[in-house]
């Protein structure tokens, strides 16, 4: 019954600055932030099936399969596309869940590319974006595969070049819902626009920080932690913080300090998405 195989990583991403700075009739925020990549994450296994059946025959806690955003997204190629094909998906999970970095967003966007390339369906990088919108705010960019400049709920992306530092990347035992944070009142809805050279400047904070560590404590006390190495930053609606550092062995001295119960890793920033370089490897 199976055809062909491929795997392929699904990336996490930081959003390197957040800010909120509206909110649109349908209650969706609009943000401003920058994404890049991080060389750590997920890995997925495609198998095509000639049934037309999609499977996915890995378990995630807590996520009904059909709610698990890699079916949903391989439903959703799947209708668009008219393929009679169907997938046995695997995947191997390694991010925190709940985390701010994307996981289950990257999960699709890497279904979505992986499955157009072993179904042959031949949609374009931009009909791939627009599927993936449906999906979540945060597919689009993992679709496009660079570090992006992003306007709108997140979709609005302009690449950019930004230098590639390594980042210590800690998260809390405490997944945070970004619906949650989305709803709070508390939370700043008006923050003025920056540009990206203001960015750069050392301008841009999290806009979603300060409701975070209000509603969690640990994630507060992380915080507190992890700033007495680097300047901590929160990714997202949290719960991940991170440091950046000139190279991995200053990074990996700041891990090995920490509490070995704390969850962390060590990871490169990257403007290409190693999903966008392991496709080009199989094209
Ligand atoms: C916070 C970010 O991670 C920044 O990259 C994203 O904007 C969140 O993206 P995401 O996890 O893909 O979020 P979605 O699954 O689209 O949205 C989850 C929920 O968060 C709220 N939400 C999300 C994104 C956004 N720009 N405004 C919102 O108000 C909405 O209530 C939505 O129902
Ligand atoms: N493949 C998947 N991997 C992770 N979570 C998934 C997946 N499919 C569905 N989900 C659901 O999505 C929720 C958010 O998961 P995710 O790990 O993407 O959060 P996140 O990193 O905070 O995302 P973001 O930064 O995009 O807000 C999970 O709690 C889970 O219920």
């Amino acid at each position: 019954m199976n055809t062909a195989t491929l795997s392929l990583p699904a990336p996490a991403k930081l959003n390197l600055f957040l800010h909120v700075t509206g909110q649109r009739d349908d209650g969706y925020h609009t943000l401003q932030t920058l994404f890049q990549f991080l060389d750590y994450g997920d890995t997925l296994h495609f198998s095509s099936r000639s049934d037309g059946k999609i499977a996915l025959l890995s378990n995630l806690p807590g996520v009904d399969a059909e709610d698990n955003l890699i079916v949903r997204a391989a439903r959703l190629l799947k209708e668009a596309s008219g393929t009679p094909l169907g997938a046995d998906i695997k995947l191997d999970k390694v991010l925190p869940m709940g985390g701010g970095i994307g996981g289950g967003s990257s999960d699709a966007a890497t279904t979505l590319l992986g499955l157009n390339h072993l179904w042959q369906t031949g949609l374009s990088i931009d009909q791939l974006a627009e599927l993936g919108i449906r999906l979540g705010a945060d597919v689009p960019v993992f679709v496009r595969g660079h570090a992006a400049w992003a306007e709108g709920v997140g979709e609005q992306l302009t690449p950019v070049e930004l230098e590639e530092p390594w980042f210590l990347v800690v998260a809390p035992d405490c997944p945070v819902s970004t619906a949650e944070i989305f709803s709070d009142e508390r939370l700043t809805r008006n923050s003025s626009p920056i540009t990206l050279a203001a960015f750069v400047a050392g301008g841009g904070r999290n806009d979603c920080l300060p409701v975070v560590t209000t509603r969690y404590t640990e994630i507060r006390n992380t915080l507190i932690l992890l700033n007495k190495y680097c300047e901590a930053k929160m990714t997202g609606t949290g719960s991940c913080l991170f440091g950046a550092f000139p190279n991995e062995r200053e990074a990996d001295k700041v891990r090995a300090r920490l509490p070995a119960t704390l969850r962390s890793f060590v990871a490169r920033g990257c403007n290409v998405s190693p999903l966008h370089r392991e496709l080009q490897k199989q094209a």
